[in-house]
């Protein structure tokens, strides 16, 4: 029996001038990939929450059949195992447990996805994610395991390396965590004081954490879930510092899960969400471990000691550079939840009138929730294709970087870093806009938006805090501007600093014209860019130190990462709607939701357009 939907709804979905299946198959990589991502969590839900005899068992499995044989390697009998298990203990909601609590009910729940993801032999990341989104709504206690873990080991590794440890990780025979931060640095990474030094007697790395504020600090799943940490240490070997390198480092017993000797290891305590994170702390106390444990995929120690250094002492940072893209992309997804949630909402709610005596309308007939939502519907929108923009560019970098060719490192570090911040800025203010917007009740857990904020929130601050993020884009856009200076050529990501007109055709009293959009974003990137290196280039006249100046110039540098960001996702949102095959009334529709937004972004800054006219 269908679930009856709210009439106002109901109504306010007929009246769509667009089938909305056009615009899903789009955002999730077309039907097939969409009938997949619907498929599981219901075949699941149905096996969980309804007794199902052996014959259903199989009709579901022959509809599967028909339907995803590519990929599903079902076996009913682990599949009704799996059934009965989960069934008898079924889903509680975290909402007003304790942490602990909390963090037992996520567990069981990431176990029992862990385990059910290898049943079915799901390959897929984008599958892998869609099937534990639904089970652990909240902070995953194995994210770290599932992403930078994997991530550092995949790209860090030797092959030997990869070989032995991947499958240890895929098949949970690990579970790990990557622990870089430390109590007293998380971002300046060169002032990282954790130590491994290199005994050339037993061939082995001493790890120590020699100080308080050498304690890691803050790594997810360091608390209680994780047994083998990619712990980022001072190497040091013959008596010299050779910079931050990555170490297999066993934390727990994998039997009884115990701390190992000379570890000392917790969780830091509550904190202002992702509650089911066990962020932890970890103290080393003259930690050994084989030479062979030293991920040396890029720099190597020999068993002499002999540091060979890697052809870009960049690289150790690329899983670092790769999650950013992760959260890039995410945020979208995550403004997008909550913009629906209170989208829906305003369509239920009835409040006030417009008219006296006309009778309470829906919340959304107001023009001022319209501008709450829309913007944000367009936000979202623009986030989550700027992402699959910027991961096109990366992928086509990545590929050249695994064949030696690091051209577009400087260019990667800084797209992901700018885009990072914006993203997840945006995605911060846009959903507690949304939260906002529905009153009281976007105040209370069952809405879902206070949590969506809480965990995601954090995203401004880990992988790179935000201000520091979009300093180090400007050092790239910086470059670029001094080589536009000098005439010299430059990166086709930044060839706008030398070709970017005002010659807008369109006036404020006619429809504006797309291109004009697009040339006022990259204008007002490229006179922000040049405003920010001249008042470098001042910092430096007034007789400045390069540091000095650059402190000096600071506040303009960051606003010109956020406005290359800016114009970086208009851009892509216009160019994508235009290009991507819609029919007339759907690309008609996501043309003006690409107006609404840069035009909305005018607004928000437009002190930035009035200046550049
Ligand atoms: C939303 C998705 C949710 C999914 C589930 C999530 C669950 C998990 C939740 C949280 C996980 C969180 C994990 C972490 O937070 S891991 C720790 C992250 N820490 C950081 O990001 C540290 C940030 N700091 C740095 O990266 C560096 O210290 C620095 C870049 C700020 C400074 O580097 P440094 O070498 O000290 O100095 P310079 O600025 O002088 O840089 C030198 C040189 O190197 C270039 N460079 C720096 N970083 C990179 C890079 N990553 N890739 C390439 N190149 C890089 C830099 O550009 C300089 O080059 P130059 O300009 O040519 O001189
Ligand atoms: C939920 C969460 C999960 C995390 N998970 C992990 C994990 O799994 N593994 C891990 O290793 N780490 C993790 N972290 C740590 C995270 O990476 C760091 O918190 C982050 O890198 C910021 O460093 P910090 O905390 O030292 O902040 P700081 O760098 O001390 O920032 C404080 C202020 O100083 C400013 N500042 C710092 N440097 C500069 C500069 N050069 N120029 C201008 N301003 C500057 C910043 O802009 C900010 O305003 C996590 C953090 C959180 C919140």
């Amino acid at each position: 029996m269908g679930k009856s939907v709210n009439p106002d709804l109901a109504k306010a979905r007929s009246q769509a001038t667009f089938d909305p299946a056009n615009l899903t198959n789009y955002l999730y990589g077309g039907p097939e990939k969409l009938r997949r991502k619907r498929y599981l969590p219901a075949f699941v839900f149905k096996e969980l929450c309804t007794e199902m005899s052996l014959t259903d068992l199989c009709l579901i499995f022959l509809g599967l059949l028909t339907h995803v044989s590519d990929y599903l390697g079902l076996t009913l009998s682990i599949e009704n195992m799996a059934a009965k298990e989960y069934k008898e203990e079924g889903f509680k909601s975290t909402d007003d447990m304790s942490r602990e609590e909390a963090y037992e009910e996520s567990m069981r729940r990431a176990v029992y996805t862990n385990k059910r993801v290898l049943q079915l032999n799901l390959q897929d990341q984008e599958e892998q994610y869609y099937f534990r989104e639904i089970f652990v709504p909240g902070a995953n206690p194995f994210a770290l395991h599932y992403v930078m873990f994997k991530d550092a080991i995949n790209t860090q590794g030797t092959e030997d390396q990869i070989q032995k440890w991947l499958p240890l990780a895929e098949t949970y025979a690990v579970t790990g965590t990557y622990a870089q931060t430390e109590l007293g640095h998380g971002t300046f990474l060169r002032g990282l004081e954790t130590t491994a030094e290199y005994d050339v007697q037993r061939e082995e790395f001493i790890l120590n954490t020699p100080t308080i504020t050498s304690s890691k600090f803050w790594p997810g799943a360091l608390g209680k879930t994780a047994n083998v940490a990619i712990l980022n240490a001072k190497l040091i070997t013959k008596g010299r510092n050779c910079g931050m390198q990555s170490f297999w480092v066993p934390l727990r017993h994998l039997e009884t899960h115990q701390p190992l000797p000379g570890i000392t290891v917790g969780d830091i305590g509550p904190k202002f969400g992702y509650h089911t994170s066990d962020n932890g702390f970890l103290q080393l106390n003259r930690v050994r471990i084989p030479r062979e444990n030293m991920l040396m995929r890029y720099s190597k120690v020999l068993q002499d000691g002999t540091f060979v250094p890697p052809e870009n002492d960049r690289l150790v940072y690329v899983p670092m550079t790769q999650f950013r893209f992760v959260v890039i992309g995410r945020s979208g997804w995550t403004l997008a939840k909550a913009v629906t949630v209170a989208t829906r909402y305003s369509a239920v709610r009835r409040q006030s009138e417009i008219t006296p005596g006309g009778g309470e309308v829906q919340i959304l007939d107001f023009q001022t929730q319209q501008h709450k939502l829309f913007t944000q519907i367009a936000s979202a929108y623009a986030m989550i294709i700027a992402a699959k923009a910027a991961k096109d560019l990366y992928d086509s970098a990545f590929s050249k970087m695994e064949k030696g060719n690091l051209e577009d490192l400087p260019m990667l570090h800084a797209l992901t870093s700018s885009m990072k911040a914006f993203n997840t800025w945006e995605m911060a203010t846009g959903v507690e806009q949304c939260r906002m917007a529905c009153g009281g009740h976007g105040y209370l857990l069952a809405s879902g938006i206070p949590q969506m904020y809480t965990d995601m929130v954090s995203a401004c601050t880990y992988e790179g805090e935000n201000t520091v993020m979009c300093l180090q884009a400007a050092r790239f856009l910086n470059k670029c501007q001094e080589a536009a200076n000098k005439g010299e050529r430059l990166p086709q990501l930044t060839r706008f600093l030398q070709t970017s007109r005002l010659n807008i055709s369109s006036s404020l009293d006619q429809d504006v014209d797309l291109n004009d959009i697009i040339a006022a974003y990259e204008f007002r990137a490229a006179t922000v860019i040049s405003e920010a290196n001249a008042r470098l280039n001042a910092g430096l006249a007034m007789g400045k130190s390069q540091s000095e100046a650059w402190n000096y110039a600071s506040q303009l540098l960051v606003k010109a990462a956020l406005a290359f960001s800016h114009w970086f996702t208009v851009r892509a949102l216009i160019e994508n709607m235009r290009g991507a095959g819609f029919d007339n009334s759907t690309e008609t529709l996501l043309l003006q939701l690409a107006k609404l937004y840069a035009l909305d972004g005018m607004l928000r800054y437009s002190g930035d357009f009035r200046k550049v006219g």
